[in-house]
């Protein structure tokens, strides 16, 4: 009777697959999984298989591999583990289901954007939420986006940035011990010296209107959150054998991309100088940066932003207001929604960055496609949290 009053229609007692980056962010995941993490997890009666990351794409190693019978795959992390996991399990041929299983960050790493979208970031980094959020969060479906470089097929959940952006992250993995404080360090770095970025970016647009986007994200916001799949609301009693989330009704590869490389018609080129490039599927990028302010969870769109060159002081006027998103509405500040879009540097010997989750990539040509809700996660509230000055 508690058990059915605590969690309600929540299947209680989830098993669970953990993966740790002792390496990620100030190096803190393994202290907070045993001090924070584990002794709830434990009190709510979840089954724990815990594996340490022992080097880069380990986690891709393991989820490419991991038998299907968890309940959610949980990240002790920052992004760059979700980035791993999701790969792994694009990549198998049973990806549909696999990806149907939810992946869930715990805030260890440095940025955790992950886990401020789906949280919120009033509560900072907090690890009992996170927890309840894994105990009790209900499944939420998300976007996946495919990217095709050099005949490469690799998949992104969150963010892919060029030029300024992408050079503050990739650039400052030196200083992981800081913190998200890299980030505002890095950004002024690369203020300063405020290069323009050599990239060609042509994209299929859907919308391009900001106050109309504005007012779409808001009707969405009012609407009651969309569960895509409901546990099973059966009475449970403390003896009650577990029922897990109901199997989804198939299983297949990743699907193909709709739109070819050397695709022309219907894409549109920005033509103008730019300084940096930055796609993403979820509204913040890290705290104190509230980039895609309309990016909604399964709509199977990216929105991407396109930052023309303008003056240092400029530039270092982004940094006010930016934890609110408040650059949205420059005029510098270019945003889009796109189904695709495409980067390739204007000349094959020009040098930059290219990052994909926070992770590097060659600066090379590439395309990226959004999946809708191909992939899923838990969440206390069903859609994005983020603190918009709309
Ligand atoms: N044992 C390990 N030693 C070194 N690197 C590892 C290990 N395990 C995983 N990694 C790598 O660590 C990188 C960073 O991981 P993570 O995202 O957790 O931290 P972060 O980059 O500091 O945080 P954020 O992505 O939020 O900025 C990933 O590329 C991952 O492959």
């Amino acid at each position: 009777m508690l058990m059915a009053l605590a969690y309600m229609d929540i299947t209680p007692r989830r098993r669970l697959k953990i993966l740790i980056n002792p390496a990620g962010g100030p190096g803190r995941a393994r202290k907070a999984f045993q001090t924070s993490v584990e002794p709830i997890l434990k009190a709510a009666k979840c089954s724990l298989d815990v594996t340490y990351t022992t080097h880069r794409h380990h986690a891709t190693e393991v989820c490419a591999s991991l038998p299907l019978e968890y309940d959610a795959i949980i990240a002790l992390s920052g992004d760059g583990l979700p980035h791993e996991i999701f790969n792994g399990l694009a990549q198998r041929p049973d990806a549909t289901e696999a990806l149907a299983i939810p992946v869930v960050p715990v805030p260890t790493g440095s940025a955790n954007g992950f886990f401020l979208n789906l949280l919120g970031v009033k509560d900072g980094f907090d690890l009992a939420l996170a927890s309840l959020n894994i105990i009790k969060g209900r499944k939420m479906n998300i976007d996946l986006c495919s990217i095709t470089q050099n005949d490469k097929r690799s998949f992104s959940f969150f963010t892919q940035c060029v030029g300024l952006l992408a050079e503050l992250d990739l650039g400052t993995e030196g200083w992981r011990w800081m913190g998200d404080t890299r980030f505002v360090v890095g950004f002024i770095r690369s203020a300063i010296a405020n290069k323009p970025c050599p990239v060609k970016v042509s994209m299929r647009i859907v919308a391009s209107d900001k106050k109309q986007m504005v007012a779409d994200m808001k009707a969405l916001r009012k609407a009651p959150p969309t569960w895509t799949s409901v546990p099973s609301s059966r009475p449970l009693s403390d003896n009650d054998p577990d029922t897990r989330f109901p199997p989804e009704p198939r299983s297949t590869a990743f699907p193909p991309d709709r739109f070819d490389e050397h695709d022309e018609e219907d894409w549109w080129t920005f033509d103008k100088s730019l300084c940096c490039v930055y796609a993403g599927t979820m509204p913040y990028m890290g705290r104190d940066l509230l980039s895609h302010p309309c990016a909604q969870p399964s709509d199977g769109l990216m929105d991407v932003v396109i930052q023309e060159t303008t003056s240092r002081g400029k530039l270092l006027s982004m940094l006010d207001g930016a934890d609110k998103g408040r650059p949205f509405w420059l005029d510098q500040t270019h945003y889009f929604k796109v189904s695709a879009y495409r980067v390739s540097p204007l000349n094959p010997s020009d040098t930059g960055y290219v990052s994909i989750d926070g992770e590097a990539y060659p600066f090379a040509p590439f395309q990226v496609e959004a999946h809708p809700g191909i992939a899923a996660t838990l969440s206390l509230y069903g859609r994005y949290i983020s603190e918009f000055e709309a």
